[in-house]
């Protein structure tokens, strides 16, 4: 066990001893729901004696164990201190249902809320974006920590223009080198080394209903689960699509993206043998030798998959980083700060984009007019 995953049991097991029993309405006043997932229920709520506004993540007792709710609280307490990772605010308690604990809040809603309501988010945003979750996972990262679950959901913002966000829910972070069951599924953010998952879960089932034991598959948690993510993210941003709907062999999209990498990868190694080979060329003077195979080179293009058109080169090396099928040769959340400043879109595709924003404008201020309209015939005909 790492130095990192120790010290976080140790607070775990600490804190079971002083968590209290409280009531909630005699602390706080509930004012609006903030979001729910798959473990429970986020309120917005106020602190009555000092009106300290916080988020309240509530987890039903009977679907969550004392330790992973501790888990997930004490990470968040004690390790979470870059200004761009959701921090826990030191309030933790039980009430008959639920355990609980308080958080500082983002008040504008998450990163898929965005995405869904807009064609993609603008290119400089994006960066700035990338360049605040490349330190916040980094961070994670340095003391000993994978976060599995880097998604929009998960990406709080603190301005209404995503100029401030915050990753949270650390419920899936573990210690890295740790060994846990692969779980695939269905999503584009499931890196490929699950895949031989999907078929072993199959299997599982069926052994199941012959009430045979299991027989699992392992993986060990590695800091490149959150780079692929972070890759997923960086397309989802900036088009308001998945790249491929799941990163498996099946999936045509990602075979498409795949077979481009690995053309890729071919060339580099061409490339690299012909510059050995040049070597040898120039010393041997035979100049000519040298351009025809630079030419052959070059004719062997190698045309991205349809759904990365829209990108520069610049955007498709930083995607040959984080979105490396093999995770031992996936560059870190830390490569993204190379590649910030410069363009991120084909001139195209900005231009394409634009368009689509200015028609996503009209249409909202339509959709806004009518609703103001529609309000003031309801309250001409006495309606509330
Ligand atoms: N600190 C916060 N500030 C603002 N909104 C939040 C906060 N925490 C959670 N939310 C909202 O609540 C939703 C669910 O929260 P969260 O992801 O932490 O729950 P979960 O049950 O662990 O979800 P998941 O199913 O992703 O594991 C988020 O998608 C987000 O919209």
């Amino acid at each position: 066990m790492t130095a990192a995953a120790q010290e976080l049991d140790e607070l775990c097991f600490l804190s079971a001893q002083s968590m209290s029993t409280l009531e909630t309405s005699d602390h706080f006043q509930m004012v609006k729901l903030l979001g729910e997932g798959s473990y429970g229920k986020v309120m917005l709520a106020v602190h009555k004696k000092r009106g300290t506004p916080m988020a309240l993540k509530f987890f039903p007792r009977q679907s969550t164990s004392l330790f992973s709710f501790l888990r997930e609280y004490n990470l968040s307490l004690s390790y979470c201190t870059h200004p761009s990772l959701t921090r826990a605010l030191g309030i933790f308690f039980s009430t008959p249902c639920y355990y609980v604990f308080a958080q500082q809040a983002g008040l504008y809603g998450d990163l898929y809320s965005v995405i869904v309501s807009e064609v993609g988010v603008d290119e400089e945003c994006v960066q700035s974006v990338m360049s605040q979750l490349s330190g916040a996972v980094s961070h994670l990262h340095s003391i000993g920590f994978v976060h599995r679950d880097i998604k929009p959901e998960n990406i709080f913002l603190c301005d209404r223009t995503c100029r401030w966000v915050k990753l949270g829910d650390f419920g899936l972070a573990r210690p890295t080198g740790c060994t846990i069951r692969a779980i695939w599924y269905d999503s584009p953010f499931c890196t490929p080394e699950v895949e031989q998952a999907k078929e072993s879960e199959k299997v599982r089932e069926q052994r199941e209903e012959d009430g045979q034991e299991e027989e699992n598959i392992w993986i060990t948690v590695e800091t490149t689960i959150d780079s692929w993510a972070l890759g997923v993210l960086v397309y989802c941003l900036l088009t308001g699509c998945f790249p491929w709907e799941e990163t498996t062999h099946n999936d045509p999209a990602y075979r498409r993206y795949k077979e481009w990498y690995d053309c890729e990868m071919e060339r580099e190694e061409r490339s690299e043998g012909l510059r050995g080979e040049q070597e040898v060329i120039w010393c041997e003077g035979e100049r000519e030798k040298d351009n025809i195979l630079s030419l052959e080179m070059n004719q062997k293009s190698n045309p991205v998959a349809p759904q990365f058109e829209g990108f520069s080169p610049l955007l498709m090396s930083l995607f040959r980083e984080l979105l490396n099928p093999q995770p031992r040769l996936r560059g870190g959340p830390d490569e993204i700060l190379s590649y910030l400043g410069g363009p991120w879109l084909m001139e195209t595709e900005r231009e394409e984009k634009r368009k689509a924003e200015e028609v996503e404008k009209e249409a909202r201020k339509i959709r806004e007019a009518g609703t103001v309209e529609e309000g003031r015939e309801r309250e001409g005909r006495g309606e509330r």
